[in-house]
């Protein structure tokens, strides 16, 4: 974590809802595959290249959830101030049922899950401690979206790292 918090270089992405544009409460960085250009919060991200740490770790995220992954997310929260929104991993580049490995270094925090149809459905909350694996597969992101609450607490720093296979899904008229 230590490695990862000094070494990657965190951007901050700005959001724009209902015309207003809005700093992400959280910093971020995408690794990968050059191929692996991926669409996340209506932004474009071209992949940085494979860190010898990051590939290793995804060797062990494919191992372990016996699919192949070409690309990660890192999400950093500074503090319980720094948040996810809910959303669903559900963008046409990841497939219709994607694998999705979700690694959590640092501060324990809760993924909280909707179903994003049925209201009167239980919601979920799953405590993601240090050095923990999400798997998050089949129909989850179709039915259900996810985030990350801000906390009224002090808390201390929480890298979250999700391994993706991101296919290349190519515009009308393109080859
Ligand atoms: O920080 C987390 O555990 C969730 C991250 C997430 O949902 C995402 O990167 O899409
Ligand atoms: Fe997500």
């Amino acid at each position: 974590m230590e490695l990862l918090l000094a070494q990657t270089p965190w951007r901050q992405e700005s959001i724009t809802v209902y015309g207003k544009t809005h700093l992400q409460p959280r910093l971020l960085a995408w690794y990968g595959e050059p191929a692996a250009v991926y669409r996340y919060s209506g932004k474009t991200h071209q992949p940085l290249p494979w860190t010898d740490q990051l590939d290793g770790l995804r060797r062990r995220m494919e191992a372990l959830a016996g699919t192949p992954f070409n690309s990660v997310l890192l999400n950093y929260y500074r503090d319980g101030r720094d948040s996810m929104g809910l959303h669903a991993d559900d963008e046409p580049e990841l497939g219709p049922e994607p694998v999705i490995a979700s690694l959590s270094l640092g501060e324990e925090r809760a993924l909280y899950f909707r179903h994003k149809r049925d209201k009167q459905a239980r919601g979920l909350d799953v405590s993601l401690p240090h050095g923990s694996v999400l798997l998050m597969s089949g129909a989850t992101q179709r039915y259900w979206k996810h985030g990350i609450r801000k906390l009224r607490r002090d808390c201390g720093p929480r890298l979250n790292l999700t391994f993706r296979l991101v296919g290349s899904i190519s515009a009308p008229g393109e080859d």
